[in-house]
């Protein structure tokens, strides 16, 4: 059985265009701007090692203010583990090594004075499946904010708890029965109870890994929706399998493909007319 590699993959693209985007030196081989002019997150060179697997060979992009960044790429591509670097969740995989610079407005995120739990509280994330904390529902939401010590009193924390369900789009459906249990909601309404946990902690970025892959249509409809409102006030990274979702929430979007990031722009421009043989073969459904 033969095992596909870059350099394979590489031979087979050649009859695409490379796009007329300037090149910087960092940008490598990835075809389209990674750069945007005002990031929130800038990633420079970005490997990773598990062991002595070469997971993220070089990626180099950045997350605008305001926007939704979209990953996509075949399975194994290295979406999740490229994603896990900007909050540093990486570090609590023994086997794991990352090299390269990520800043998150101008500070390196890997510096020796970075303490990860704030860093954490700045980059937050919202998982596959809904993982609310066998608490109340209004605990899961004020946990965080007690912990970072962001409120002073109970009034500043019922505050902040109702304004992030709001925010959440879900403040209608659980006011009522805020001492309820938060693993008896709905999967669709736990993964916005677990976006409310994410914004109660003020963050600059969200983190989402396939965060509607376990939700029905109507929550996922509910989920997209709430992931247009929030990129107002932060910056969203997503990693989705779909890509009628990529298309539907997202600005840009960057396609990976064994580890390697081939190809980044405006959404319109992936879907529509992508640069490179690779993202089109995926795009249009022939490969992955
Ligand atoms: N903890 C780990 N230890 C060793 N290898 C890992 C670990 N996590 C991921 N990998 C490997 O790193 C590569 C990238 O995996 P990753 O989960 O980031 O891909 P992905 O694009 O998110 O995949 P999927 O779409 O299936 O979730 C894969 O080859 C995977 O097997």
């Amino acid at each position: 059985m033969s095992v596909e590699t870059f350099e394979d993959t590489q031979k087979a693209e050649v009859s695409a265009p490379k796009s007329t985007a300037t090149v910087h030196r960092d940008v490598r081989d990835t075809v389209g701007n990674a750069r945007v002019e005002d990031p929130r997150i800038r990633c420079t060179d970005v490997n990773v090692f598990y062991g002595d697997k070469h997971a993220i060979q070089d990626i180099s992009l950045d997350v605008g203010k305001g926007e939704v960044l979209a990953m996509i790429g075949p399975s194994g591509c290295g979406k999740s583990t490229f994603l896990r670097c900007i909050n540093r969740m990486n570090d609590t995989v023994a086997s794991c090594r990352v090299t390269g610079e990520i800043l998150l407005d101008g500070e390196d995120i890997n510096g020796k004075h970075i303490d990860v739990v704030p860093l954490r509280a700045r980059v937050s994330m919202v998982f596959q499946k809904p993982n609310p904390f066998p608490k109340s529902i209004y605990e899961n939401v004020a946990f965080g904010p007690k912990i970072h010590g962001l409120v002073q009193s109970k009034a500043d924390l019922d505050v902040v708890v109702e304004s992030s369900l709001r925010k959440a789009n879900l403040w209608d459906e659980v006011k009522d029965r805020l001492d309820d249990p938060g693993i008896g909601l709905s999967g669709g309404q736990q993964q916005r109870l677990c976006i409310a946990r994410s914004i109660a902690i003020e963050p600059e970025v969200i983190l989402m890994d396939e965060p509607c892959s376990a939700l029905d249509p109507i929550s996922t409809a509910k989920v997209e929706q709430l992931i247009d409102e929030l990129r107002q006030q932060y910056s969203i990274c997503i990693v989705t399998h779909s890509m009628q979702q990529a298309a539907r929430v997202s600005q840009r979007v960057a396609y990976f493909h064994l580890g390697h990031l081939i190809e980044i722009g405006p959404t319109d421009d992936i879907f529509i007319k992508p640069q490179h043989q690779l993202t089109e073969d995926y795009i249009t459904g022939r490969f992955g």
